[in-house]
Parts: structure tokens; sequence; C-alpha cells
């Protein structure tokens, strides 16, 4: 955990860094803001990177990018329960906040040694849930009542049809965190490819003074995307769960070898997605891992709305959700995952980019 020690000053609140770093710990809104405010004044500027820890190489990669551009970097940690639906995982959220500390401090000790960094880690905002929602928190079903921010249609497609307080929660999150840090730039991963559209509507309709950033995923050796949720996979699942990406690839390829027409394009997609699946049927209980499609979708990138063929022009997005589902006759020993190894929806991306014309 983070240590405590004092700040000398005459404050009341002691000076919260993460141990062996000059990473300041902010847990409350008024302490961002006293901290925020004279670098306003001194035109330092600062990024955000919005997390909710169990923090992995995907992370780092947007804090990196954050140094490279900006004064002062604020990392968010913070695990949002208006986002979880009620029955999702809010539960056993993967928490390692000793891990997320080390990695930071690591992190931050990397960006100083390296001179091509503007900026470094200034400080992490680990907020609790009655920090965020002064008013208490208003809950996590669809009807809860409460200042929510709803950023619709886009909200309710893909991602939001299978998660219909996803967005809501995640708007609404968001517009505290920007309010509370007040950044020049905010830095998002494109594995979370609606989301990144709701960030950049969310900042355009309300008229927010924010850059928004989208790096890439970054990604396993065998090509799945790096995510908080993997832990919940389990040695057998892990083997095939770069099955979504292989099958957006193989979509992809399609595209490439000169195909617009959806049928065509997502139909590499499901062609590999079944090959995959009746592979894994024909094999025993104790070997199989069986997987649901929930969708494959081929969008447009600024709307997320679904495409009858791709305008070379302008491109598209390829993205789609799987949910692994848990193995059967697990083995005395197996390593199931993490919190036994429930069901786990992965999701992930490939932008067609709008390279012909
Ligand atoms: N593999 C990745 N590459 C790049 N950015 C990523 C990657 N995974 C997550 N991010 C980004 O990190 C930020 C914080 O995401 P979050 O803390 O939810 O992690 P996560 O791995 O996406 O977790 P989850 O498994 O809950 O989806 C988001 O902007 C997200 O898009
Ligand atoms: C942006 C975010 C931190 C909001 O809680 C979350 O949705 C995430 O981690 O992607
Ligand atoms: N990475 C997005 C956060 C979530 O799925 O809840």
């Amino acid at each position: 955990m983070a240590s405590r020690c004092s700040s000398g000053a005459t404050g009341p609140a002691a000076l919260e860094k993460l141990p062996g770093s000059s990473i300041r710990v902010l847990r409350t809104v008024e302490s961002v803001r006293r901290w925020r405010r004279p670098l306003l004044l001194d035109q330092r500027s600062v990024a955000l990177v919005p997390t909710m820890g169990a923090l992995h190489e995907g992370h780092l990669s947007l804090i990196r990018a954050a140094a490279r551009a900006n004064h002062h970097v604020v990392v968010s940690l913070y695990v949002n329960p208006a986002q979880f639906g009620v029955r999702e995982d809010l539960a056993s959220y993967p928490v390692t906040w000793d891990a997320d500390a080390a990695a930071l401090v690591r992190l931050d000790r990397e960006l100083a040694d390296d001179g091509h960094n503007l900026g470094r880690i200034s400080a992490v905002f680990a907020p609790s849930t009655s920090e965020m929602y002064p008013a208490g928190f208003p809950g996590q079903e669809v009807d809860s009542k409460g200042s929510f921010v709803t950023i619709t249609p886009l909200a309710e497609l893909l991602e939001g049809r299978s998660r219909p307080t996803f967005f809501r929660g995640v708007a609404t999150v968001c517009m505290k965190l920007f309010n509370i840090v007040q950044p020049e730039r905010v830095y998002f991963g494109q594995k979370d490819v609606q989301q990144t559209v709701v960030i950049k509507t969310l900042v355009r309709d309300f008229m927010l003074p924010i850059e928004v950033v989208v790096e890439p995923t970054a990604r396993a050796e065998d090509g799945l995307a790096l995510s908080s949720r993997n832990v919940y996979l389990g040695t057998r699942r892990r083997r095939v769960a770069t099955v979504l990406y292989r099958a957006l690839q193989a979509a992809e390829a399609a595209y490439a070898r000169g195909a617009t027409d959806r049928a065509e394009i997502l139909g590499a997609a499901h062609g590999l997605l079944n090959q995959v699946l009746a592979e894994q049927a024909a094999l025993s209980a104790e070997e199989r891992v069986l997987f649901g499609v929930d969708y494959v979708s081929l969008a447009d990138p600024d709307t997320m709305e679904e495409l009858p063929a791709v305008d070379p022009a302008k491109g598209g997005i390829l993205s789609g959700a799987v949910k692994m589902l848990p193995v059967e006759a697990a083995q005395p020993g197996e390593d199931l995952g993490h919190s036994g190894g429930p069901a786990v929806r992965l999701i992930d991306n490939i932008i067609l980019p709008p390279s012909r014309s």
C-alpha cells in the first residue's frame, strides 16, 4: 500500500505518496483541485489516464504515451460500480493495489531515465465511491435514478446491447473525472473501441476543452488483447482465447483482398469462429473449451452503426465479443482462473483503414 509521510506543511492532511516515489496519492476531489490549480497558472499540461486498476502493459502503454506529450500524468484507479450491470462481475473484479503501485513506481523510474518524455507520473487518483457519488451511489439498475450522462443511440449499440448500463456508467464517471482533473489530454485504449467513440462524442457534444488520444491495443505474443479480465480465463481457456482476434483477422484479410461487402467480410470471421467451435466440440469434456458469439460487427468509425458495405474512402471498424464458457469436467489441480473461472466476455476489434479510394 501507499506510505503516508508528513508533508512538513501546516495543512491538516498528510501527503500520501506511492512508496519510493514522488507519485502523490490523491483520494479526494478537493486534493486534486489543490494540486491542479498552480499547474493551470503555470501553464503546465496535465494528462489523465483513466483505469480501473489491475494494471497491465496496455495501461502502461497509455501512460508512456501521456508522459511523452504532457508535463504531468494523472492515473485514476477506480472500479466504477455504475458501469457494471447487476449480474456482472463487480464483486470479483480484480483489485491489485500493491502490484499496481509497484508497476507505476517502476514505470515512473523508466520515464525519468528516458530523456524523450515531457513529464512523468505526478499523481494517482484513487477515490472512494462516496467521493465520486457525493449524493449517494445511484445504483446499477437500468432504471436507477440519479445524475447520469447518456450518449444515445451510440450507447445502445453493440456493447451497449449486452451491457445496457455500461456506457451510461462510463460516460458519467469520465465526465466526473474530467471535471475533477481538468486534463488537457485524456488517453484511452483502442481495445475498447466503442468506449473511445463514446468519449469522443462526450467531449464534442459537451464542449469539453480536452483532446482525446487513442493508443493501439497492446497484445500478448499470440495476439490476445491484454485485458484485466484475462485473469479469469485459466490455462485451458487461455489457449483458445485468441479465437476472436483470429476471426477479426480473417475478416481484415478479406477486406485486404478487395472485399467491401458486409456478408463477405463478416462471413470470413464467422467461418473461423464456426471452425474453431466445431474443433472444440469434437473434443472430450475434459479438454474442450466452448464459447458463444455475442456479436461480430462491421461498423461506421464515427457512429458505430452497422455498415452494409465498407466505403474504402472512410474505412470501418471490425469488432466482436465472445463469451468463453466455464470449463466442463474440471480436472483436479486444473488452473481455472481468478474467482473459479466464471464465464468471461472478451472483446476485440481491428480498424479497417480508409486506405483505398
Ligand atoms: N490491451 C490494451 N491495450 C491498450 N489499452 C488498453 C488495453 N486494455 C485496456 N486498455 C485501456 O486501458 C484503459 C483502462 O481500461 P481498464 O482498466 O478497463 O482495463 P481493461 O484491461 O480494459 O479491463 P477489462 O478487462 O475490465 O475490460 C481503457 O482506456 C482501456 O481501453
Ligand atoms: C474508462 C474507465 C476507466 C471508466 O471507468 C473504464 O471504462 C475503463 O477502464 O476502460
Ligand atoms: N475496459 C472497459 C471496462 C469494462 O469493461 O467494464
